[in-house]
């Protein structure tokens, strides 16, 4: 199938087994995600956010239903597959920025652009455009613990965007910051993402975030209502 969605999920499920019991957390999710379109995947907690975004994700299997990716059917990709479709198409974005603690802010952006082929150059004048854009342009060369949560987020946020994806996959991505540095940062991420042309596709609890994206989705009893 390729409706021109960056994503299309079609009927996607998921359950756990826990101590004999099944909990179904996924029961058939419907989605697309255009190309530029900024969602907001809005529900309760334990409601299957985190779940259906590593569908997404490509990082792990067990799930049922179809998942195009850019065109591609990802649903049944082997691993190789999977890690060049991730590759060539997400960015992703955590509630807890997961940088490289050893290497620089500008550093930490470098790399996966690096890691696809760019020269350090090339990244590097990339990093500095992304960085610079978020404020951080006098804080190049600090490593992540020289750095302020919100500070140490908008890098994670420049090394999501740095290969330039068609899709950012974001799950609460200012949720660990207090509620002013949170709302600067998450609209500094929106805004850069706009600029960028990519999707993104945004788990969160927080209602007032949601209401800045294009369109909000919610998943309630395993179904997007
Ligand atoms: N590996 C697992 N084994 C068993 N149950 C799991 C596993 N992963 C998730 N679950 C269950 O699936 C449900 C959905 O979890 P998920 O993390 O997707 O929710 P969420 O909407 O992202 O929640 P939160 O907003 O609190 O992060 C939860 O009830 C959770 O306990």
């Amino acid at each position: 199938m390729n409706n021109g969605a960056v994503i299309s999920l079609r009927n996607l499920s998921r359950s756990f087994e826990q101590g004999g019991e099944t909990i179904e957390v996924l029961r058939g999710v419907d989605l697309d995600v255009m190309p530029g379109e900024i969602v907001a995947l809005l529900g309760q907690s334990g409601s299957g956010k985190s779940t259906l975004l590593q569908a997404v994700g490509l990082l792990e299997g067990g799930f049922g239903g179809s998942i195009t990716m850019a065109g591609t059917d990802a649903s049944t990709a082997d691993a190789a597959e999977r890690t060049t479709l991730r590759r060539d198409n997400l960015g992703f974005v955590y509630q807890f920025h997961h940088l490289l603690p050893d290497f620089t802010a500008i550093e930490n952006v470098i790399i996966p652009q690096m890691l696809v082929g760019k020269t350090r150059a090339e990244a590097a004048v990339r990093a500095e455009e992304l960085l610079g854009a978020l404020g951080l342009g006098h804080r190049l060369t600090h490593r992540p613990s020289q750095l302020s949560g919100g500070e140490q987020q908008r890098v994670a946020v420049a090394r999501a965007l740095a290969n330039s994806p068609k899709l950012v996959l974001a799950d609460e991505p200012t949720g660990n910051l207090d509620e002013k540095t949170s709302d600067r940062v998450f609209d500094e991420f929106i805004a850069l993402v706009r600029t960028q042309g990519s999707a993104a596709l945004v788990a969160t609890h927080n209602e007032r975030l949601a209401s800045r994206m294009d369109r909000v989705v919610r998943l309630a009893e395993g179904k997007l209502v």
